[in-house]
């Protein structure tokens, strides 16, 4: 049932990310992925679209809920602490992994198990200006994807249009926002988290139930900064996507991480073509968006 959130928009997609999506959905067993993702239990979930600072969460996550990960005494990579559902690369059983479950996913709102309804499960939906989502995610298509040769202006058409991985940003966010009383589900700001880290930590902690003390709190903080995640090699994803997935990374994962940034690659026509496209399709939508570092 998780196998392919984005096979309904691979109709665009550019040669090596179609071969990349079907090969991770080959490679995922379709037994325990059947039997073991319903969430029953005290299982915390979190879902996101591409390039919206689901390593950032991951991380956070595995350090809220283990201690081995926030003291450091744990070698697990990040990814392998809260896998992707869809990208099942070490085949792991996901009905036997210790509690709490953590996992992460891109897929929409229609295609996560029905036990998610049950509510006993705890969604975070993370969200980010697009503007810089769509920046990020041209560097990390260019970075990763072999064959990948759009220029920006060609690639902000086939993102504006869904045409890319993980499908159209406009129906996924609205879709989860819309079914959210289905869900037990919290949405975060990228960006809020960038501009107050200890008080988006304390607000997830308090959504998860989790107490940490002064000190646990202080370690997470420091852990799960962008300087620290970047040099981090466990959570830095440089050598698992070469490794495991057999791309071969030109820059970095973790790229710049910060709000604004697609200022330094949109000219004033494609911003004022964006802005009009983000107004039709967002219009009345009520989640908040902060498009520069300087904004409340
Ligand atoms: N700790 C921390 N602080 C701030 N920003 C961070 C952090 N960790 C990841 N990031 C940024 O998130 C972007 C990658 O998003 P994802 O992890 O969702 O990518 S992916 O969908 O899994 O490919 C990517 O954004 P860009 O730097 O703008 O490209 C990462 O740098």
């Amino acid at each position: 049932m998780w196998l392919w959130s984005s096979l309904g928009s691979t109709r665009g997609l550019q040669p090596p990310i179609l071969r990349y999506c079907e090969d991770q959905i080959r490679g995922t067993p379709p037994a325990p992925v059947s039997k073991g993702c319903v969430p029953d239990n005290d299982l915390a979930h979190w879902v996101l679209l591409l390039r919206m600072g689901t390593i950032w969460f991951q991380q956070l996550l595995s350090l809220i809920y283990f201690e081995e990960h926030h003291k450091g005494t744990g070698k697990l990579q990040t990814m392998d602490r809260v896998p992707f559902f869809k990208y099942n690369c070490q085949k792991v059983d996901f009905g036997e992994r210790p509690s709490p479950r953590l996992f992460s996913t891109h897929l929409s709102y229609y295609l996560v198990p029905s036990g998610l309804k049950n509510k006993k499960a705890k969604i975070i939906y993370v969200y980010r200006n697009l503007k810089d989502v769509m920046c990020s995610y041209f560097h990390f298509a260019k970075n990763v994807m072999l064959q990948f040769t759009s220029t920006f202006e060609e690639f902000m058409k086939q993102f504006l249009n869904g045409r890319v991985l993980e499908s159209l940003w406009f129906d996924h966010i609205r879709g989860w926002y819309e079914h959210k009383s289905l869900f037990n589900i919290q949405f975060l700001m990228y960006e809020e988290m960038k501009k107050d880290l200890r008080g988006s930590v304390l607000k997830i902690c308090k959504f998860l139930g989790k107490e940490l003390s002064e000190e646990d709190m202080d370690a997470v903080v420091r852990q799960v900064t962008f300087e620290n995640m970047k040099y981090d090699p466990l959570a830095n994803y440089d050598n698992i996507i070469t490794t495991e997935y057999g791309m071969n990374v030109k820059g970095h994962f973790l790229r710049k991480g910060t709000i604004g940034d697609w200022k330094n690659h949109m000219t004033v026509e494609q911003n004022e073509r964006f802005d009009k496209i983000f107004q039709r399709e967002m219009k009345d939508f009520p989640l908040k968006f902060i498009w520069d570092v300087n904004e409340d």
